[in-house]
C-alpha cells in the first residue's frame, strides 16, 4: 500500500533531526583526537574526555524529542542513564562511516584499540561499526535511530513504561515509513535497522564489563559519567 509521512510526522522528524545535528561534540574538543601522544594511558584520557562531551551533547538532545520533557522527571533520567552507551556507540559510529577529513575516523580507530579495552571487546564494537557503515544510513535515519534508542520503555528503574512505549512508538512509526522511502529496493531495511538495536544492547553489557576492567587497573572517570554510569 501506499507509505506516506503526514504533516505531523514531517514536523516531528525535522524537529529531531535538526536536534541531532545541532548537537555534536565541538570541534576543538573532537581535533583534540588529532594531538600527537598515543600512550593506552594517553587515549584513554582522550576517550573519557569525548565520551564526558558526548554525554553532554545527549542530555542536550534529548531535551528536544518532542514529548520527553512531559514524561516523569525520574523515568528520564532513567532513560539517559540507561541510554547513553547505546547512544554514543551510535553517535561513534557515524564518525566512522562518514569517512570525512573532519571525522577522525583514524585516530579514533587507533585510540580506541590502545586504550586498555581487551581484545574479547574490540572485536564486536568494530563489527558493529562495520555493520552500521553498511546501512549507508541518511542523517533522519540516524536521528530517528538514536531516539527510539533512548525511548526504550523496559531501561531499569522505568515506572511509567506505557508512557515511554507511546513516545516509541511514534518515533517508530515515522521511521518505518522513511526506510521504506528511502530504501524502496530494500524492503527489509527497516527490519535490518531495528536488529542493530538488539546488537546495541549486547554491546551495552559489554561495555559494563569493560568498565569494570578499566576500574580494576584503578582507571579515573569525570563525575558525569560516574553518575551516568553509576561507576
Ligand atoms: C570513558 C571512555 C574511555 C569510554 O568508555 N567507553 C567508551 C565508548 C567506546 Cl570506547 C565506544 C563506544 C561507546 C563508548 Cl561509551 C568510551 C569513549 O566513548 C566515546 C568515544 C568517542 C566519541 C565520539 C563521539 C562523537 C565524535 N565526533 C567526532 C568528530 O570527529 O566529529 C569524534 C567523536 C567521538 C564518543 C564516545
Amino acid at each position: 500500500e501506499k507509505v506516506e509521512i503526514t504533516k505531523e510526522q514531517q514536523a516531528l522528524m525535522k524537529i529531531i533531526t535538526d536536534a541531532y545535528n545541532r548537537h555534536q561534540i565541538p570541534q576543538d574538543v573532537a581535533k583534540k583526537l588529532l594531538q600527537d601522544q598515543y600512550s593506552a594511558e594517553e587515549n584513554f584520557l582522550l576517550l573519557t574526555e569525548m565520551a564526558t562531551s558526548q554525554v553532554q551533547v545527549l542530555v542536550e538532545f534529548t531535551k528536544n524529542i518532542p514529548g520527553f520533557l512531559s514524561l516523569d522527571r525520574e523515568d528520564q533520567i532513567a532513560l539517559l542513564k540507561g541510554s547513553a552507551v547505546e547512544a554514543m556507540f551510535l553517535r561513534s559510529a557515524q564518525v566512522f562511516s562518514r569517512k570525512m577529513p573532519s571525522g577522525h575516523t583514524e585516530v579514533l580507530e587507533e585510540r580506541i584499540r590502545k586504550s586498555g579495552i581487551s581484545e574479547e571487546f574490540i572485536t564486536p564494537m568494530f563489527n558493529f561499526y562495520k555493520s552500521i557503515g553498511e546501512l549507508h544510513m541518511v542523517q533522519e535515519e540516524q536521528a530517528l535511530l538514536t531516539t527510539v534508542t533512548i525511548l526504550t520503555p523496559d531501561r531499569p528503574y522505568v515506572k511509567d513504561q506505557q508512557a515511554v512505549e507511546r513516545l516509541q512508538e511514534t518515533m517508530l512509526d515515522v521511521l518505518r515509513k522513511l526506510c521504506v522511502l528511502q530504501h524502496p529496493q530494500e524492503p527489509q531495511y527497516f527490519a535490518r535497522l531495528l536488529g542493530r538495536l538488539t546488537e546495541l544492547r549486547t554491546l551495552s553489557h559489554y561495555h559494563t564489563e569493560m568498565l569494570v576492567s578499566w576500574r580494576m587497573n584503578d582507571h579515573k572517570f569525570t563525575p558525569l559519567l560516574c553518575e551516568i554510569w553509576d561507576v
